[in-house]
């Protein structure tokens, strides 16, 4: 078997602490059970470039990485990947703030990849590139004349071309991906917009039900939803029940039910759309006051960008509006958290939830949603309201779905959800917990590698060149 070389911009280091962050989880697992490489941004900003990358070995994974510039920080992360990129591919033109100095930043620091990944790679290195930040990773490495599979997974939603072609140099990013030999998408509605975008706007010919000539080659495109460990979450939230930490919080409960919602601060999770739910609810539902408490643990992310803070301030604001309204002298009606939790803490207090919100506007997967379910209690099921445009909602469809911005919407969901007979909540967890057995993470990442190996190396994969421009393709 030929040896993985993982690339990502996080690089899950296994030191203990507590991130927030799916793809790190979702790739630690994968890597850990086949070994090879893992490749990316160490987290850190250094003053000058040392051209020296720090390894560290664990349980058969080297990982491998390489600090950023200051500028490079600005224009790669916070500007281009963060500011264009990220909005843009979650449906939010209005959001993005594109500056040319930003664009430069974002190629020339997947050039300082390729640089340093370069001295570690051998030529039957299988390599697999991860999200939006390394789009242009395999044209670069082929432009250096690597020849190895390289695959590249997109972990957060591909729009209609109808938007994707409102990304400035859209013509220069977007097929840089068809120098990969397979692209992977979450849902099939991204892998359709994707191909949608490469028939009519690309006007690449077909190969074939899944790929797409593109120059002397064949790019593939296939749907992998990510899952999660299923089974082991499972045990995580049985033992983390009986924690101090879960007691704790149990005994300040008072024998409330349980909402909770765990995001990033990040304006894709629809915090704000989610609390004046929550608001609407015990306006319309009175009945549930003093009997609930919603606790929402919201890791701070992306700080230096100016729509985080506001996003931030916003929340703030709405949370002090809502326990200001509602609240007791002897009752809270929402705890709003910023700290990171451990995974263990976080699966008992899904165990011990009544209910999930899980409300994005827009979300790539959302680990959360699947984390929740795996960490029920199969005779005594919590619920599980999820936002229909969350890649997880085609899995999970036995969850309670929601229209994140239709607020009164999700507070119907809150109280159905809350008052839901034992026999119903069984039903839906039994079906939801199926779906997640069907694709937990391994399969995730052998069905990946697998149709990546399966096809033949890329430089005996040629074809007739392809109609570079025109309109729509049969
Ligand atoms: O690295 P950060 O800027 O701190 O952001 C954290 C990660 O956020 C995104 O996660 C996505 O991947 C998840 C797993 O596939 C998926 O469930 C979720 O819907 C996505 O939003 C981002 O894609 C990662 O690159 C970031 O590391
Ligand atoms: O305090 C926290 C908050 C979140 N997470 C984990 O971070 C991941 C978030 O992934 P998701 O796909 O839901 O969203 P993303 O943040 O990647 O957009 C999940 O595995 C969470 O359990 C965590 O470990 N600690």
């Amino acid at each position: 078997m030929s040896r993985l070389v993982v690339v990502s911009n996080r690089v899950g280091i296994p030191d203990g602490s507590a991130r927030a962050g799916g793809l790190e989880v979702s790739i630690r697992p994968a890597l850990k059970k086949r070994g090879g490489i893992w490749f990316g941004w160490s987290g850190k900003v250094a003053e000058e470039r040392t051209g020296a990358a720090k390894t560290v070995e664990h349980d058969k994974v080297s990982y491998i990485t390489i600090d950023l510039l200051k500028g490079d920080y600005e224009e790669f992360y916070n500007g281009f990947a963060n500011r264009v990129l990220w909005p843009i591919l979650h449906y939010r033109l209005d959001l993005a703030e594109f500056t040319r100095r930003d664009l430069g930043g974002y190629f020339r620091v997947n050039q300082y990849f390729v640089e340093n990944l370069e001295r570690v790679l051998r030529p039957d290195d299988v390599i697999w590139v991860h999200d939006y930040h390394l789009m242009p990773l395999a044209q670069i490495l082929r432009e250096r004349g690597h020849k190895n599979r390289i695959g590249f997974f997109l972990h957060i939603p591909c729009p209609p071309p109808e938007i994707l072609t409102g990304l400035p140099n859209h013509e220069r990013l977007i097929p840089a991906l068809c120098h990969y030999d397979l692209v992977g998408f979450q849902t099939e509605n991204d892998a359709n917009n994707f191909s949608r975008y490469l028939a009519n706007e690309v006007g690449l010919r077909r190969a074939g039900d899944d790929g797409f000539y593109y120059e002397d080659r064949v790019v593939h495109i296939g749907i992998f939803p990510v899952g999660v460990e299923t089974e082991a979450f499972t045990r995580l939230a049985r033992r983390a029940i009986s924690t101090q930490f879960v007691s704790d919080v149990m005994a300040s409960m008072s024998d409330r039910a349980l909402i909770i919602g765990v995001d990033r601060l990040d304006y894709s999770k629809g915090i704000p759309e989610r609390l004046n739910a929550y608001e609407r609810f015990l306006a319309n539902f009175p009945d549930w006051r003093g009997l609930v408490t919603y606790l929402q643990i919201t890791p701070r992310s992306r700080t230096d960008i100016r729509e985080y803070a506001d996003i931030g301030r916003l929340v703030g604001e709405t949370v002090g509006r809502i326990n200001g309204t509602f609240g007791e002298a002897s009752w809270t009606p929402l705890r709003y958290i910023n700290k990171a939790h451990s995974r263990s803490s976080l699966a008992g207090l899904y165990r011990y939830a009544r209910v999930g919100l899980v409300t994005p506007l827009r979300d790539g997967m959302n680990l959360v949603a699947k984390e929740f379910i795996a960490a029920q209690d199969p005779d005594d099921p919590g619920v599980l309201v999820l936002s229909r445009f969350a890649g997880a909602a085609r899995e999970c469809s036995a969850a309670l779905l929601v229209n994140p911005y239709d607020s009164e919407g999700v507070a119907i969901a809150i109280n159905r959800a809350l008052g839901m007979p034992l026999e119903e909540r069984r039903m839906r967890h039994q079906a939801n917990y199926a779906a997640l057995t069907r694709n937990d993470l391994t399969q995730w990442a052998e069905r990946f590698l697998g149709r990546l190996e399966e096809h033949v190396p890329a430089e005996t994969e040629t074809r007739p060149a392809a109609r570079r421009s025109g309109g729509a393709v049969a």
